[in-house]
């Protein structure tokens, strides 16, 4: 491992050499155990105190410097899936796959709060960066406490105003996502991307259920929530500055065409993006910034 850490840890954060021999951020308080990757500035772990694990991991997840990491908290950025130009790879754009720089870290009262960094100059010569011409300084911040909030801020340093796209692509875990409800999308329109599904514009009705491959974008600003009656607990995501959230769950087919997901595993988990993209990307004005954040709440039902 030869990572260069210049800012100071406190006691509750360690640096650590974890899977496939990439560095983290290992988190203990007193209000919750949790994980953060350099590579993609990845959540792969937050344990809320008196909590199962609310943010899952596939067992089949990389860990390599040029792979995703499958399970946790994946930002997308500066482009969501395949963006909205033809020939954009890799999927889901290059900061997932990129070693952030922390520049920051604090234990408040057990809240602990790590920042990473990601520029255009760190991303120079990586796969995707020479599909994307325009200057940016992305400011990554996750605190981690009883609850979880991650904030990712994007700068236009340059003079010329641009769009990207961008998703905080959570995934949770639940115990069986064929009796897992969505709440607070009913009457949202959304893009259903699922093969058998469109892609046709349709209205939600009622809480999402899961019976089949489910991929969709809805246009949403407000929380989801996941009612997982089998582990008796909802788990809440609220958010600010996202004018969409995207529910996928692979189901059987595509779970085993990826290669990094086992084919067993898609019961277990869920992911509520929090997201800006298509029609909703940010436009960023010279020497704007822009702030999307979500926050993840878990209770017992
Ligand atoms: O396999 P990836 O690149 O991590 O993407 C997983 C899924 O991410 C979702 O956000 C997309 O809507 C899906 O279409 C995609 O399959």
């Amino acid at each position: 491992m030869t990572t260069a850490i210049t800012v100071d840890l406190p006691p509750s954060v360690a640096l650590v050499e974890a899977s496939g021999g990439l560095p983290a951020l290992r988190i203990s308080t007193p209000l919750a155990e949790g994980e953060v990757y350099l590579h993609g500035a990845h959540v792969t772990g937050w344990v809320p105190a008196g909590h199962d694990p609310v943010v899952w991991m596939s067992k089949a997840s990389r860990f390599a410097p040029t792979e995703p990491i499958r399970g946790g908290v994946p930002i997308c950025f500066p482009w969501f899936g395949p963006g909205r130009e033809p020939g954009m790879s890799p999927a889901h754009g290059f900061a997932r796959l990129a070693d952030w720089r922390l520049v920051g870290a604090s234990d408040d009262d057990s809240v602990v709060t790590l920042t990473f960094r990601l520029g255009h100059e760190d991303v120079e010569g990586s796969a995707g960066a020479e599909k994307w011409a325009h200057p940016f300084e992305a400011t990554y911040t996750v605190v981690m406490g009883s609850e979880l909030t991650v904030y990712l801020a994007v700068r236009n340093p340059g003079d010329e105003e641009y769009s990207y796209e961008e998703a905080l692509h959570t995934y949770l875990h639940v115990q069986d996502v064929t009796a897992v409800t969505v709440e607070g999308l009913d009457g949202a329109r959304y893009l259903d991307k699922a093969p058998d599904g469109g892609p046709y514009l349709k209205t939600q009705s009622g809480p999402v259920t899961f019976t089949g491959e489910t991929d969709r974008v809805y246009h949403s600003s407000g929380s989801a929530v996941v009612v997982d009656p089998a582990r008796a607990r909802t788990i809440t995501v609220s958010k600010e500055s996202s004018a969409d959230t995207v529910v996928w769950n692979p189901w059987t087919a595509k779970a085993a065409a990826m290669p990094d997901y086992d084919d067993a595993e898609w019961p277990t988990m869920v992911c509520v993006e929090t997201a800006n993209a298509l029609d909703n990307a940010v436009v960023l004005a010279p020497g704007a910034t822009h702030t999307m954040s979500a926050t993840y709440a878990v209770s017992h039902a």
